[in-house]
């Protein structure tokens, strides 16, 4: 494994991989229409209906106003009867329309916002380990919440506003226009130029607003990074470190936070100036046609308070642009997600890998990590089909990355693995690691049932068998004295168990897959003498009759390997036996003196 504070580093370093940095809003939101939105199109025009009754029933208040108004001073009997009755309807229709308008909005947006978790969870799980290395997971969790937040407001506020709005503008704009066309025309002449400082805002507020989710990933990163290694912080009295590493990013959240206002802030009063222009020039021609005769004072008010009205929706529209251009900074960050393409992928008529004997070879392998160093050169060696191999060296060697090559974790960059001479990227994937068992380090245990969790080794297999399984890898001791037994629920990250009992679990899991090569990443290191011991009795059993390649990290545990593999800066220096290697005095017998002056 890579130094955690390297990966770290790393991660903090850079995001998944991002949209080509201009996609246009337009596109964001055709892409949402058609890949999200359409399939609830029905249930979107009902929304457009309750919106429209809404409507409705507030144009007819006024109406009822004037009906009752007249009717009273006429003391009609229809009206006194009528009136309240017809006033309780109409507010009885708006409500309703305004609770069922609302409800629906949300039902909608919410579907969505599980259809683009559910899609984006799909596709980061399917995605490469080259990708998922770029972003600290805590970062990317967050665009599970804050990024669907953001877009499900914009995009609620985009129904609604949009149709408000819209409805209202247009409706006044072809009453100003009927009214007064050239009044009209010059008025809102200087309208087509708002586009401009309009669209520089919004590219801006966009640029503002991916950079706020990106920085609300590192802090979502950061404090889950803090409270994960409390334990060791708090040794370290590392608190007033931690504080203000999390302050930074913190303050420069808030920061981006201020320049977005300060963006959005700019619109209002934009698009108010520009409603004051046009009012001058209102005034202006009208001042002059009165002066000339040509126009009464009882026009110019006409139009001049339908103008205002519709200069407040125009600015609505201003502020909903906003909002928008901030929903699509979070779209095409839930998009980048989904269209991450894993590279490691069955190539056209890969073939499935019928069982292997297990032999597998290194052919040449170089391999590069992503914008680092190489991390393997020119590797070349066979591991003999049931035979087990140990690799050996120092921290950043390589061992775990020519392990990671194996079950295609990544692929090599040059040069090729094979298993049974098959070069392992002509198989399918699923084949290729339905052969490859893995028991590393840090024991994976799901918050499920015992017997889940040692059955994700084989999903076919009956309770006997993930029983044996418990049996054979020396776990069914502690787990036969679990109230439930196989059912018990092992709670979070298996937090129940203990690290040997954990490790047996995983070996369980391990021996139930049966598979022909078993990798190993030394699982004893962290365990004490006595949970040692059953785990390495459940290891010697696990290994039997299989390829096995293990990184050791304690040399004592590996005499009896067939072969040692010593590795160096990415590359193997020396191969050989125990006694062969001490007798030839380099790196493994260097290592070796290491260990032993430290024991
Ligand atoms: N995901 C990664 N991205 C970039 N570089 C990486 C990544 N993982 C490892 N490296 C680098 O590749 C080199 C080999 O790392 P690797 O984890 O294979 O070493 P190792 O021999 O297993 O070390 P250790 O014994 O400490 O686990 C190191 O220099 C490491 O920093």
């Amino acid at each position: 494994m890579a130094d955690p504070a390297q990966k770290a580093y790393r991660a903090a370093a850079a995001t998944l991989p991002r949209a080509p940095v201009e996609t246009r809003t337009l596109d964001v939101l055709a892409r949402l229409w058609r890949d999200w939105l359409r399939p609830y199109w029905r249930r979107l025009v009902l929304n457009l209906v309750l919106i429209a009754v809404v409507a409705g029933a507030t144009s007819v208040y006024p109406l009822l106003i004037k009906w009752s108004l007249e009717g009273f001073e006429t003391r009609s009997l229809d009206v006194i009867r009528f009136a309240p009755v017809l006033v309780i309807i109409a507010v009885t229709i708006k409500s309703a329309a305004l609770y069922a308008q609302r409800l629906l909005t949300n039902a909608i947006l919410s579907q969505i916002d599980c259809d683009l978790q559910r899609a984006m969870y799909g596709a980061l799980v399917r995605a490469d380990l080259a990708t998922l290395d770029k972003e600290a997971p805590a970062a990317t969790a967050n665009r599970f919440t804050t990024d669907i937040l953001v877009l499900h407001t914009s995009v609620e506020k985009l129904i609604t506003g949009l149709i408000r709005d819209g409805l209202t503008v247009f409706g006044l704009l072809a009453a100003l226009l009927w009214i007064d066309w050239e009044l009209t025309l010059y008025a809102l002449g200087a309208l087509p130029l708002a586009a401009i400082p309009i669209g520089n805002i919004g590219r801006r507020l966009r640029r503002i607003a991916r950079r706020s989710q990106e920085e609300a990933g590192q802090m979502t990163a950061r404090v889950a990074e803090g409270l994960s290694g409390i334990r060791l912080s708090k040794t370290y009295r590392l608190e007033g470190y931690l504080t203000e590493k999390a302050g930074e990013t913190f303050e420069s959240l808030r920061r981006l936070r201020v320049r977005a206002a300060d963006q959005r802030a700019r619109i209002d009063p934009f698009l108010e100036a520009l409603a004051g222009l046009g009012l001058a020039i209102i005034f202006w021609v009208i001042g002059a046609r009165i002066a000339a005769g040509t126009n009464s004072i009882g026009e110019f008010m006409a139009f001049v308070s339908s103008f205002l009205i519709a200069g407040q929706s125009l600015r609505g529209f201003g502020t909903l642009y906003a909002e928008v251009q901030q929903g699509s900074a979070a779209g095409e960050r839930i998009f980048s997600v989904l269209d991450a393409q894993p590279k490691i992928a069955d190539r056209p008529g890969a073939v499935a890998l019928p069982r292997v004997t297990g032999e597998i070879r290194f052919d040449a392998v170089g391999f590069d990590y992503e914008g680092g160093a190489a991390a393997l050169r020119d590797i070349s060696l066979t591991i003999p089909a049931g035979s087990k191999v140990a690799l050996v060296g120092r921290s950043g060697a390589g061992k775990t990355t020519l392990m990671n090559l194996i079950p295609r974790l990544y692929d090599a960059t040059s040069g090729a693995v094979t298993i049974d001479g098959r070069d392992i990227r002509d198989a399918t994937l699923q084949s290729l690691r339905g052969q490859v068992a893995v028991v590393g380090q840090d024991a994976v245990i799901f918050d499920d049932t015992v017997a889940r969790n040692i059955g994700f080794g084989d999903p076919e297999a009956d309770r006997p068998a993930i029983e044996q399984a418990a049996r054979d890898a020396q776990a069914w001791d502690f787990v036969a004295a679990l109230p439930e037994g196989l059912d018990t629920q092992a709670g979070e990250r298996g937090l129940r168990f203990s690290g040997g009992e954990r490790q047996r679990l995983t070996i369980a899991r391990a021996m139930l897959k049966d598979a022909p090569i078993l990798l190993m990443d030394e699982p004893t290191s962290a365990l004490d003498a006595e949970a040692e011991e059953k785990v390495r009795q459940a290891l010697d059993r696990l290994s039997h009759g299989r390829t096995t390649l293990v990184i050791a990290h304690r040399l004592s545990t590996i005499r009896d390997a067939d072969m040692i593999v010593a590795m160096d800066g990415g590359r193997i220096v020396e191969t050989g036996r125990h006694e062969e290697l001490l007798a030839k005095g380099g790196l493994y017998a260097d290592l070796h003196r290491l260990q032993f002056r430290e024991g």
